[in-house]
C-alpha cells in the first residue's frame, strides 16, 4: 500500500484535460474519479434486480433517477443464475443484460457488485448451496474445489458483463470483487489475488475494480489488496471525516467512497422492524456529500418472491420483505425519506455561474468600441438583447455619488456595477438616478437591456442603449468603452457549458450581479411520448432570459408578472444527450448559502399567465421545495 498520510484529501476541485475515448479512472493526484478525463462523483442507490420483477425495473430506475442519483449499485447473486452446477439462467426476471440496458437507457451508471460472494441478506450470501456437496469445502478461499466452481461461474458471468462496461459504451463504471472480505475468518490473500486475475482476464485492465469493507482498520487488513481500490461502508450518525480516515489507511490518495450508506436496516423474523429516521439519514448524507465523497445508499426496497432470503448468525432467519426502511418502498412508492434525500442531493448537483462582466470578451465578437459619448445599439450595429457600457470612475465615490440620466436616456434598463459589485438599476421613465460608490478609477459597468421597441404611434423610432449622456455627480461621463454582446450566438454554441472553472462552492454565492447560470438535465429515453411540451417556472427568480439547447425561450420576470411560466416546445428537448439550460439572471436568483437553497427551476405542466401580486409575493417566501420541486437542480 502507498505510504499513509494523515491528511484527509477530499474531492478534486478542477477538471483535468478531457480525453477523447470513453474512460473511467481513478485520479490519485486529484483524489477523484475521472470520467472521460473530467471530474466525476457518483451518488448512487442500491437496487437488487434479483428481488424485483423485471416488469418494475424501469419504474424503480426512473424513480431513482428522479431522486437525483446518477448511478445505481446492484449485486449479482451467483445462486440466482446457477441454481444447479453448470446450468445457467439469464432470462426473464434473471436477465442481467436487460437490466443493465435499462440502466443505460435511463441515464444511470452502474456499480456492479459481481461477487462471487455478495452477502445482501441473500441465501448463503449468493453462494450456491450445491457447493456444500463437498463437506470440507472452505468457502471464500483458495480451496481448489471452490475456486474451480468460481472460475466456471465467472467464465459465464464476466463475458456477459464486459460489453456493458463504460469503456465499451455501457453503463458499468466500476466492478466490486467479493464483499466485506475483511469480515471473513479466512483472510486468504491468494483467494483475492486469484479473483483479481480472473476479473482482469475477462474484463481487461481499464475497469476500476474495488472492494468494500466495514469502516474499521481490522476489516481493511484482510479485505483489501493491491490492485483493488478499497472502499468502506458505514451508516448515518458517525463522524464522517473520521470514518473516511479509515479508508485513507488503505487508500491514502484517491476518491472517498462509502459503498453502503445505510438508509435503513434489515429485519429478522420475531424482531422489531428496523427503521432509521429520515432527518438522521439526510444530515449524514449532507456531510458525506459536502466532503465531495462518492456514495451509494440502499435506495430501493425490494421483495423476496423467491425463497432466497438468508439468515444471520447467531441463527436468525431474515423476513421475506426487504423493505429495509428504504427511500423507495418494496412496492416502489417514494417515502418521506426519498424526498428528504432528494432535497440533499439537489443541493450538490453542480453547474456553474459566470458574471456577465467576466465574460465580456467571450460575448463580444466585435470587441470593444471606444467612444467619447455613448453609442446606441444601432450605432453599434446591434438590434436586440444587451450591450455593455464600461467606464472608469473619474472621481472618488467613497461617499455615494449620484449616477443619473437627466434626459431619461436609458433605453430601457441598465444594471449598474462597480468592480463587479451591484449598485442598482436605472430604468426608463422610472429610475433616472441612483447612488453609486467606488474608488476613483474603479470599473463602472452598465449592462443595458433592450426590453422592446415601441410598436405603435409617433414614438416608434425607439432607439436603444444609452441614448443620452449620463452624469456622475452632475459631470457628464465621457470616454466610454462599449461592447456589443452576441449572447444568443455564444449560448447556442454551448460554449458556456464548456468553460473551465473550479467547481462552484457548495452553493452558488448569492449574487445580484447579472450572471449566467449554466446547467444540464437528462431526459431518460425509452419512455413513451417523451419529451413533451412543458412550461418552465422560475420560482423565486427575479428577471432574466433563458435558453435550452441554445433555443432562446425569452424573458422571464416573475417579480413583475403577470406571466410566471415560459412555454417550452417539446421539439427543442432531447433524450439522446443531456439538455443544456442557460439562465441569464439580471437581478437576483433564489439561491446561495445564506438562503440554503440551490439554484433550481421547475418544469410544470400548466402555464401561469395571470399571476397577481399576492401570487408573486409568495414566490419570495422561503418555499419548501420538497413538495413542489419537480425541477432541475442546477447552477
Ligand atoms: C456489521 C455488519 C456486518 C455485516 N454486513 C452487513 S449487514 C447488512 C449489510 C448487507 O448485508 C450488505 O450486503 C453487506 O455488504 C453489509 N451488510
Amino acid at each position: 500500500k502507498r505510504k499513509n498520510s494523515g491528511l484527509l484529501y477530499i474531492h478534486c476541485p478542477f477538471r483535468s484535460s478531457s480525453s477523447s475515448s470513453r474512460t473511467f479512472q481513478i485520479d490519485y493526484d486529484k483524489d477523484c474519479f475521472l470520467k472521460d478525463g473530467e471530474l466525476f462523483r457518483y451518488i448512487s442507490g442500491s437496487i437488487h434486480y434479483s428481488r424485483i420483477p423485471q416488469y418494475y425495473w424501469k419504474d424503480r430506475l426512473l424513480k431513482m433517477y428522479m431522486a437525483g442519483l446518477n448511478a445505481i449499485q446492484t449485486y449479482v447473486p451467483w445462486n440466482y443464475h446457477e441454481p444447479t452446477p453448470g446450468h445457467y439462467n439469464f432470462t426473464g426476471d434473471k436477465s442481467l443484460e436487460h437490466f443493465l440496458q435499462l440502466c443505460n437507457d435511463t441515464g444511470l451508471f452502474v456499480i456492479l457488485r459481481a461477487g462471487p460472494y455478495i452477502c445482501g441478506e441473500w441465501d448463503m450470501g449468493g453462494l450456491p448451496a450445491w457447493l456444500l456437496q463437498k463437506k470440507s469445502i472452505v468457502l471464500r478461499s483458495s480451496d481448489p474445489d471452490y475456486l474451480a466452481s468460481v472460475d466456471r461461474w465467472m467464465s459465464v458471468l464476466l463475458p456477459k458483463v464486459k460489453p456493458f462496461l463504460y469503456q465499451n459504451n455501457g453503463p458499468i463504471i466500476s466492478v466490486q470483487v467479493e464483499n466485506e472480505y475483511g469480515s471473513y475468518f479466512a483472510c486468504d490473500y491468494d483467494y483475492l489475488r486469484h479473483l483479481v486475475k480472473l476479473f482482469r482476464y475477462y474484463l481487461g485492465n481499464d475497469v476500476v475494480l474495488f472492494t468494500t469493507d466495514g469502516a474499521g482498520k481490522s476489516y481493511l487488513k484482510c479485505g483489501t489488496l493491491q490492485g483493488l481500490y478499497a472502499t468502506i461502508d458505514f451508516g448515518p450518525g458517525g463522524n464522517v471525516t473520521q470514518l473516511f480516515t479509515v479508508q485513507r489507511h488503505a487508500e491514502p490518495r484517491g476518491p472517498l467512497v462509502n459503498s453502503e450508506f445505510y438508509t435503513g436496516w434489515l429485519d429478522h423474523w420475531g424482531q422489531k422492524h428496523s427503521t432509521i429516521n429520515k432527518a438522521f439519514v439526510a444530515k449524514s448524507l449532507d456531510e458525506i456529500l459536502a466532503l465531495g465523497a462518492n456514495k451509494n445508499m440502499l435506495q430501493c426496497a425490494l421483495n423476496e418472491f423467491c425463497s432466497s432470503k438468508g439468515a444471520n448468525s447467531p441463527y436468525l432467519p431474515q423476513v421475506t420483505s426487504y423493505d429495509y426502511d428504504a427511500p423507495l418502498s418494496e412496492a416502489g412508492d417514494p417515502t418521506d425519506k426519498y424526498f428528504a434525500i432528494r432535497e440533499v442531493i439537489r443541493k450538490v448537483r453542480r453547474g456553474h455561474i459566470y458574471y456577465v462582466t467576466e465574460l465580456v470578451e467571450l460575448l463580444s465578437f466585435s470587441g470593444p468600441v471606444k467612444s467619447h459619448y455613448p453609442l446606441t445599439f444601432v450605432e453599434m450595429q446591434q438590434s436586440f438583447g444587451f450591450m455593455l457600457y464600461r467606464n472608469a470612475l473619474p472621481r472618488n465615490c467613497s461617499d455615494p455619488c449620484p449616477l443619473s440620466s437627466p434626459l431619461n436616456g436609458v433605453h430601457d434598463r441598465a444594471y449598474v456595477t462597480v468592480d463587479q459589485v451591484f449598485q442598482g438599476i436605472l430604468e426608463r421613465n422610472k429610475i433616472i438616478s441612483i447612488n453609486i460608490t467606488g474608488r476613483a478609477g474603479a470599473q463602472l459597468d452598465l449592462l443595458v437591456e433592450n426590453t422592446g421597441r415601441i410598436n405603435h404611434g409617433k414614438d416608434i423610432n425607439d432607439a436603444k442603449g444609452l441614448v443620452t449622456n449620463l452624469t456622475l455627480a452632475s459631470d457628464i461621463l465621457t470616454d466610454w468603452t462599449i461592447f456589443s454582446l452576441n449572447i444568443d450566438e455564444v449560448v447556442a454554441t454551448g460554449h458556456l457549458n464548456k468553460l473551465q472553472r473550479p467547481q462552484s462552492p457548495m452553493y452558488t454565492p448569492a449574487t445580484t450581479v447579472p450572471s449566467f447560470y449554466v446547467g444540464a438535465f437528462q431526459i431518460p429515453s425509452g419512455i413513451p411520448y417523451m419529451p413533451q411540451d412543458t412550461y418552465l417556472k422560475f420560482q423565486g427568480w427575479s428577471k432574466g432570459q433563458v435558453w435550452i439547447n441554445g433555443f432562446n425561450l425569452g424573458r422571464y420576470w416573475p417579480t413583475k408578472g403577470p406571466q410566471l411560466t415560459l412555454y417550452v416546445p417539446a421539439h427543442i428537448l432531447t433524450t439522446s444527450v443531456p439538455n443544456n439550460i442557460t439562465v441569464l439572471e439580471l437581478e437576483r436568483a433564489p439561491c446561495g448559502e445564506e438562503l440554503n437553497t440551490p439554484c433550481a427551476v421547475e418544469f410544470v405542466d400548466t402555464p401561469v399567465l395571470n399571476s397577481t401580486t399576492t401570487d408573486r409575493n409568495k414566490l419570495f417566501q422561503k418555499v419548501s421545495w420538497l413538495d413542489k420541486y419537480q425541477g432541475i437542480g442546477f447552477y
